[in-house]
């Protein structure tokens, strides 16, 4: 309610429970407010690493943005608070963590099951852009699993307002940029269509289209070359959804309204939630 949100937290507030992983920057952790009993995740990140990182901006960005915006496909921020040496977000908990340990535990998901998380992360995008905000970071890392194992999208240090141009230097993997990131062009909505594509193919894969052994410049090269192989054991109709989706041209890639009508996600409602 808006007393509980405009309210200032303390760490005081919470009693912390368990880590439940490491991410960037900090360690997160099972957190119980003390007065409601709620429980939270509390990411908790150090000022120093914020500083010499320069992400301070970032963060506050995230903050800002992911405060407004409600969905089930989008793991909630509730607020935030700081004390003298650390920042700490109190993110909502989802209780099945974290997608990409499954899928590496698993090595890929039955095509359902990657068809479900494909249509739910593509509602999650079309809420997204209808707020002007590309999240511009879709990949397995940043995918949470709820109560009844939805998939729920999460950090948003990397997200904008519409149309970016930020030419931050990109940190972390590039197989899930697109050409025109990697090309440092100008850049819009339509980087978050591709990252779907890199996470369609990944989930029903198990290894995403463009990684290269032979390191950063390899995979740049296949990116920009779209050099896409797609194994026989992908469904025809996984593969064409695929192939719509990592074209070079951003203009040529399938919009969100026509991912979900498409045959391999609409066949993935009746199987399960
Ligand atoms: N089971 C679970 N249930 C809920 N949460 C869990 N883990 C936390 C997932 C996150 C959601 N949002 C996040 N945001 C950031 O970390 N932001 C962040 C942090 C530092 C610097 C920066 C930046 F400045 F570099 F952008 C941005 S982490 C788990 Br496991």
């Amino acid at each position: 309610d808006t007393e509980q949100k405009n309210r200032k937290w303390s760490l005081a507030d919470f009693e912390i429970g368990k880590p439940l992983g490491k991410g960037k920057f900090g360690h997160v952790y099972l957190a119980r407010e003390r007065r409601s009993g709620f429980i939270v995740a509390l990411k908790i990140i150090y000022k120093a690493e914020l500083e010499a990182a320069k992400v301070e901006k970032q963060l506050r960005r995230e903050i800002e943005i992911q405060s407004h915006l409600r969905h089930p496909h989008i793991l909630r921020l509730y607020g935030y608070f700081y004390d003298e040496k650390r920042v700490y977000l109190i993110l909502e908990y989802a209780p099945q963590g974290e997608l990409y340990k499954t899928l590496r535990r698993t090595g890929k998901f039955e095509e359902a099951t990657a068809a479900r998380y494909i249509r739910q992360m593509t509602l999650a995008l079309q809420y997204l852009h209808s707020r002007h905000v590309i999240h511009r970071d879709i990949k397995p890392e940043n995918i949470l699993l709820g109560l009844n194992g939805e998939a729920k999208i999460a950090d948003f240090g990397w997200s904008v307002h519409a149309p970016g141009t930020r030419r931050q230097t990109l940190c972390g993997t590039l197989d899930y940029l697109p050409p025109e990131m990697v090309e440092g062009k100008e850049h819009a909505w339509w980087v978050d269509l591709w990252s779907l594509g890199v996470l369609a193919y990944e989930f029903v894969v198990g290894a995403p289209p463009f990684e290269e052994a032979a390191g950063y410049r390899a995979t740049y090269r296949r990116i920009a070359k779209v050099d896409l192989k797609i194994p026989d054991t992908v469904s025809p109709d996984a593969a064409d959804l695929i192939r719509k989706l990592l074209q070079h041209d951003p203009e040529k890639r399938l919009p969100l309204e026509k991912v979900l009508r498409h045959p391999w996600i609409r066949l993935s409602i009746n199987i399960s939630p």
